[in-house]
Parts: C-alpha cells; structure tokens; sequence
C-alpha cells in the first residue's frame, strides 16, 4: 500500500495494489497493521455505501459533532471527489484538494475529521464505499454549499445538470459556515 501526499496536510491518497487474473481481480482494500504503520486511523465507526447516478452531487458534509475522519473510495464506475480544509488553524484552512476515485484506478482517499467533503458521479451507479471514524450525528450534520465559487473548486460538471438533494442546495456558504477551531 502507498502513501500519496496531497498538497493538504493529513489528507492522503492509498494506492493498494490490485492483483489481476483472468478471473478477474483482487484488491486488499484494508489492512489495520499497515493503517498503523503508515500512522492512519484503525478505529472505524461505521461502514458506508451509496449509489449515485452520473451527475449527482453529494455534499459538503461535516459534522461539527462527532466530527468523523473518512476512508473512501468507489467500487463501481467513479467520482470526482473533493475536500475542503475547515481546520482554522491549517495553514491550508479553506483550500481544497480533489481526486477522481473509480472502480479502475482503485484509490482509496483517506481525509481526516475537520475537512468538509462531497463528490459528484461521474457516471451512473457510481458506488462509494467509505469508512467513517465516528457515528452519524445528525444534529451536527452541516453542509457547505458544493459550488460555492469562493471555494473555487472545479466542478467537472455543470450546476444546472447537478442533481443535489434540497438539504446540499441549502447548504452555508463559505463566508458563513462554521468551522473548527
Ligand atoms: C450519512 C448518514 C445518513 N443517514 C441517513 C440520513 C438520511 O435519511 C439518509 C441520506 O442521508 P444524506 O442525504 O446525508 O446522505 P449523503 O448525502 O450520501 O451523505 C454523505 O455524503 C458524503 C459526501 C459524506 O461525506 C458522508 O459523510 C455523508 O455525509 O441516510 C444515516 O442513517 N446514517 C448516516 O451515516
């Protein structure tokens, strides 16, 4: 397994290699003893997966409770996948980094609590299967608005094709989201 630094500190690509055959293929797609080796968390929470159709955007979630550090990665067609730097004392605090995650380059994208994060699908049944260090707390669940153009990030998209659920239309902008300290 390789260690892919980003330009954000803390947020790290994994390359795990994939072993083909002509049965198909095989990937380890975690490994605690290497987790810890590499200094990344062991403690998972839950287990997530969604679908999502070409087009769909997800995001910017946080929680401001429980705030959850994030093992993602997709398991059928792929994603344009994007975290923000909410930790105000980063030197990084308000940038983003962005990776495409898909069934065939097989990355798996690990970002820690304090980050906002969100992808769109870029094809249909884009599955995104994640590990999450904390539980699910609703009531501090929060959205960052996913196009905000002060985050100026690259949606390879357009707004008027995104299919955003009315909770991510919603969401905070930049200049009123809460952060952490
Ligand atoms: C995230 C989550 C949602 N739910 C429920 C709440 C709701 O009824 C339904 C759908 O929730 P959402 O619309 O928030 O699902 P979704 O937009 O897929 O939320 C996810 O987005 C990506 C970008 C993330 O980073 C994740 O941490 C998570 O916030 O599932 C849970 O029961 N447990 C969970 O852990």
């Amino acid at each position: 397994m390789k260690l892919i630094e980003t330009p954000i500190v803390g947020a790290v690509v994994l390359e795990m290699p994939i072993f083909r055959d002509d049965r198909g293929q095989f990937q380890e797609t975690y490994n605690e003893r290497r987790f810890l080796e590499l200094g990344l968390p062991i403690d998972w929470k839950q287990d997530n997966l969604s679908m999502s159709r070409k087009n769909v955007v997800r995001g910017l979630h946080y929680q401001l409770i429980q705030p959850q550090g994030k093992l993602v990665r997709v398991i059928s067609g792929a994603v344009f996948d994007v975290a923000v730097d909410l930790r105000r004392h980063s030197a990084t605090f308000g940038k983003h980094v962005s990776v495409e995650l898909s069934a065939e380059n097989g990355l798996a994208f690990y970002i820690p609590a304090g980050f906002a994060h969100g992808f769109t699908a870029l094809t249909d049944d884009a599955c995104f299967a994640y590990k999450v260090t904390d539980f699910y707390e609703p009531s501090g669940d929060r959205t960052l608005l996913w196009n905000d153009p002060e985050l100026g990030i690259e949606w390879p998209i357009d707004a008027a094709q995104a299919i955003v659920s009315a909770k991510d239309q919603l969401g905070k902008s930049w200049k009123d989201a809460e952060v952490f300290p």
